[in-house]
């Protein structure tokens, strides 16, 4: 971290970052891990998204980490129901200069992908998503993107190690970690088996899974 990921972190994302850490809203490490970023930014580079959907945005590290790395006529749906933690992330987001390329959504997830499906008729319209929120509904959302996101498009899905549980027998895990595990063993066993994309879970951060949509 200290070589390879901090000090090629872009300016303003370390402000955000630091700014996190600095309020309430930072007690709990949520925001995105600045290695998983920092391939997060590389992918985005190679895929050139021109729309993208974000699913959990807390303050705003991997939307900020997006907005600066995609094309400048990107657009980018960022959905969460939290309004108050959003704002603290705000003035770097401003800072920036790139927030005419987020339309920020303050919903829970479900409702508006379903409305993007079927109110306005989006299937195949986005090249991109990455996923942070409830880890209850990661399989509802991958069903949903798996129409909303093109074929060829990628989704990326945060925590799917979930702190390294796992990989451990239920008896090493903490009580407070155990449903995150159940819920995380269950999405993973569900994508690797899902023939509709390639995946690579990479041990980075809190877990990273790339899937990339082939049909
Ligand atoms: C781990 S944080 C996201 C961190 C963020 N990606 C970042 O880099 O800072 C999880 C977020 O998911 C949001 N969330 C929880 N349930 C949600 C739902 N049903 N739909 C959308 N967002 C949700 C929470 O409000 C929280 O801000």
């Amino acid at each position: 971290m200290e070589t390879t990921v901090y000090p090629r972190e872009p300016q303003v994302l370390k402000e955000l970052r630091d700014a996190t850490e600095k309020t309430n809203f930072g007690s709990s490490p949520m925001a995105a891990d600045p290695h998983a970023s920092q391939l997060m930014s590389m992918l985005l580079r190679m895929v050139n998204p021109k729309r993208t959907i974000e699913i959990g945005v807390y303050t705003g590290y991997s939307l900020l980490t997006t907005a600066l790395s995609t094309p400048p006529d990107a657009k980018i749906t960022a959905i969460d129901p939290e309004h108050a933690s959003y704002e603290i992330g705000l003035p770097f987001i401003i800072k920036a200069g790139i927030e005419q390329k987020i339309d920020f959504i303050q919903s829970q997830a479900l409702p508006v992908l379903d409305d993007l499906l079927l109110l306005q008729k989006e299937e195949g319209s986005f090249d991109f998503a990455f996923v942070d929120a409830d880890k209850q509904n990661y399989g509802n959302y991958h069903e949903r993107l798996m129409k909303l996101v093109k074929i060829g498009g990628v989704i990326v899905y945060d925590n799917t190690l979930w702190g390294g549980t796992v990989a451990k027998p239920d008896g090493e895990v903490p009580g407070c970690k155990r449903e995150g595990k159940v819920l995380a063993a269950e999405f993973n066993r569900r994508i690797a088996a899902d023939n509709r994309v390639e995946i690579c879970l990479l041990p980075l951060g809190d877990g990273i899974t790339i899937c990339r949509r082939i049909s």
